[in-house]
């Protein structure tokens, strides 16, 4: 049994910034009942280390409003004392403090202003964070589900919203609401008759706000949800310009845009009529009640029951809750939009990753890699991509992975590294269920240079040391040796030339030859090729084989193989038909006995034919592939294993007669 170690999650040495970590983003739980609203409230956690900041925010916009209602009051003491009885002095000291008082509400303001950009932009960095973890950490089914466009625009646009909101609406609500209600009460005070008007004109406001509220979201949601859909348009056509060009479909893919955002338009003003409609009445509302104020405000003053200073007062009162009761309207649908934002949010936020954490780690591992029954099912397919596999991989040892499109080749190499976990039955490494291993731990163990490498907008080291940051210049070179990917110090900057977008600058043959070095410089235990040589000319193909049967003779392999030419780096192969595995053994064993592995390889062997009967088989030159290679006469090695290089087509072609 080989030595294991059980890690406590806490003392684990595995980093934070481990893609399989889980994470916990600072968000509540999510509610039993989930009800609209509710999301936008669990983001309150977000504001916790920024509650100080809040707190002054909130103080200051209070103040603010505060000192914005004291200046009516001193125009009403100004208007009905010093100049009632022409007391210049009175006159003066009344009229200092009314400055004073405008300054530092001037002042409250400044500091609201500055403090809350420094608030909820860090509220806004803490969930984008937490959001990016958390589509780090979640499994490739996920993302298989969701389009990147519309992951990206919650990322921004709807973080946006929320930092707005933040910032601004959520503040102003609530003071706005606070300071309605104190004005109410403060002109009930002065004259409680054109009080009781004021207080009657809040219940169509009250009203409107309510019945507009359903549609609003509803528009906002359709809004957002259009937007993601726009963005995905916008980066699908991005990245597949090249085929949109040589397929001339500019035109196809121009109009299926153009309905995109012909339908956010719509939408968009669908949601600009009803605000339209609904921030008129609240600014008509306090307008009318101004002028059924003034009315009787002047027939109380002229039976001499209101003073002038008391009139003067209560209409700069009444012209003080315009804003407030019109802003009302706005703020209303900005916290909707908010709500349906964090809804957005909710649904990355709260996926659960059905990936758990093991615990153990292997203390000298050998690479002795078992399927044991395993099936494997895509969460939304009715039937199993894998059906009882079974596969013993001794360390050190070479599987060939053969089988027909769709046969499951990629979809087996994944469960190794827990990409996806098995459905049924279990993988073992040394003798432990992976599951079982701390992820982390697991792929630095297991290595994989996948068919389409993916390289990132980075350095070409950068890129290479992807998989270990510590590697060594010594060990970048030797792995550029292996991978014959020298071309990395022809680039102008050497290896520390940026890569474009996705690589996009290199061939295909280069972008695959760094996605193998970068494989190969994990140092793996097992080290997994899916279809990694598919883009190299014969002559690359030829020295990367050379070099990769002395990486692959000291670590288990396995090698996803469409051709006869990949199929002879491995000790046995093993053929992949229909989601299970219907024969094993070396590459002699399998021509004599297995005519679906003779068959796949006659069809590799046919298309090699075809090439050089047309004469076109191609040069050597990077992004081509010839799926053939110059015929030398080889011997079959007396242990039946398949010679690895490079006789192989001629060995094939001889059997496969035979
Ligand atoms: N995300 C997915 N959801 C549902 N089915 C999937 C998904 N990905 C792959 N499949 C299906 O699983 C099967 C196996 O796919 P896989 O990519 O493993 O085959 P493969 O043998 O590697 O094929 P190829 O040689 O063409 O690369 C296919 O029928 C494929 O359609």
């Amino acid at each position: 049994m080989p030595a294991v170690s059980t890690v406590h999650p806490s003392t684990s040495p595995v980093s934070p910034d481990d893609d399989a970590r889980e994470v916990r983003p600072r968000i509540a739980p999510r509610p039993a009942r989930v009800r609209h609203s509710t999301s936008l409230w669990r983001l309150r956690t977000y504001l916790y280390p920024y509650g100080s900041r809040y707190l002054v925010m909130a103080v200051a916009a209070i103040a603010g409003v505060a000192l914005s209602m004291a200046i009516p009051l001193m125009t009403q003491r100004v208007i009905d004392g010093p100049i009632a009885r022409a007391d210049q002095r009175g006159l003066l000291v009344l009229g200092t403090v009314a400055v004073a008082i405008g300054i530092t509400e001037a002042v409250v303001l400044f500091l609201r202003r500055w403090i809350v950009a420094l608030a909820n932009n860090g509220s806004e960095r803490l969930i984008r964070t937490d959001l990016y973890a958390k589509l780090q950490s979640l499994p490739m089914s996920f993302h298989g589900r969701w389009q990147s466009g519309q992951l990206l625009s919650r990322m921004m646009t709807d973080l946006s919203i929320i930092r707005r909101f933040l910032g601004f609406g959520m503040l102003f609500l609530v003071v706005n609401i606070v300071q309605i209600a104190v004005v109410v009460v403060l002109l009930l005070n002065l004259y409680w008759p054109l009080g009781i008007v004021v207080a009657l004109s809040i219940i169509p406001v009250a009203w409107l706000c309510l019945v507009n509220e359903k549609r609003f979201t509803r528009l906002s949601r359709k809004i957002q949800d259009e937007q993601g859909d726009v963005a995905s348009a916008v980066e699908e056509g991005v990245h597949g310009l090249r085929v949109i060009k040589s397929f001339g479909r500019f035109a196809h893919l121009y109009s299926g845009f153009e309905r995109r955002t012909q339908q956010l338009y719509e939408t968009s003003m669908d949601r600009v009529k009803l605000s339209s409609r609904f921030l008129t009445f609240l600014e008509v509302i306090p307008t009318c009640t101004m002028i059924i104020v003034l009315g009787m405000g002047a027939i109380a003053t002229a039976r001499g029951d209101l003073t002038i200073g008391t009139l003067v007062a209560f209409i700069t009162l009444l012209l003080s809750l315009i804003w407030p009761v019109a802003a009302l309207g706005f703020l209303l649908a900005m916290t909707q939009e908010a709500m349906t934002a964090a809804d957005r949010l909710a649904e990355i936020l709260d996926a659960e990753s059905p990936l758990v954490d093991g615990t153990k780690v292997l203390e000298a591992p050998r690479g002795h890699l078992r399927f044991e029954h395993v099936g494997f099912r895509f969460d939304d397919a009715d039937q199993n991509t894998l059906t009882d596999v079974n596969l013993d991989i001794a360390p050190g040892e070479t599987i060939a992975l053969v089988g027909g499109t769709g046969a499951g080749k990629t979809t087996m190499t994944a469960l190794v590294s827990r990409l996806v976990d098995v459905t049924e039955g279990r993988i073992t490494l040394d003798g432990v269920d992976i599951r079982e291993l701390r992820i982390r731990h697991l792929r630095r163990l297991v290595a994989t240079a996948f068919e389409d490498p993916t390289l990132f907008s980075m350095s070409a080291r950068e890129n290479l040391a992807l998989g270990r940051s510590d590697a060594s210049d010594a060990d970048i070179e030797q792995a550029i040796d292996i991978a014959q990917a020298h071309f990395v110090h022809d680039l102008p900057w050497g290896l520390d030339t940026r890569i474009g977008e996705q690589g996009m600058s290199l061939s295909g043959g280069q972008r695959q030859r760094l996605a193998l070095a970068r494989a190969v410089l994990v140092n793996p235990t097992v080290l997994v090729l899916d279809d990694t040589l598919s883009a190299l000319d014969i002559h690359t193909e030829a020295l990367v084989e050379e070099a990769l049967k002395r990486v692959l003779a000291d670590v288990t392999g396995i090698v996803v193989a469409h051709r006869a030419s990949t199929v002879l780096l491995a000790d046995r192969v093993a053929v992949l038909s229909q989601g299970t595995i219907v024969a094993v053994g070396t590459h002699s064993e399998l021509l004599a006995t297995s005519q679906e592995y003779r068959e796949l390889m006659s069809a590799d062997f046919d298309a090699e034919v075809e090439l050089e009967e047309c004469g076109s088989r191609p040069h050597a030159t990077d992004g081509h592939r010839s799926g053939a290679r110059p015929e030398v006469d080889g011997e079959q090695p007396p242990d039946g294993r398949a010679p690895r290089h490079p006789d192989r087509s001629g060995d094939v072609r001889a059997e496969v007669a035979r």
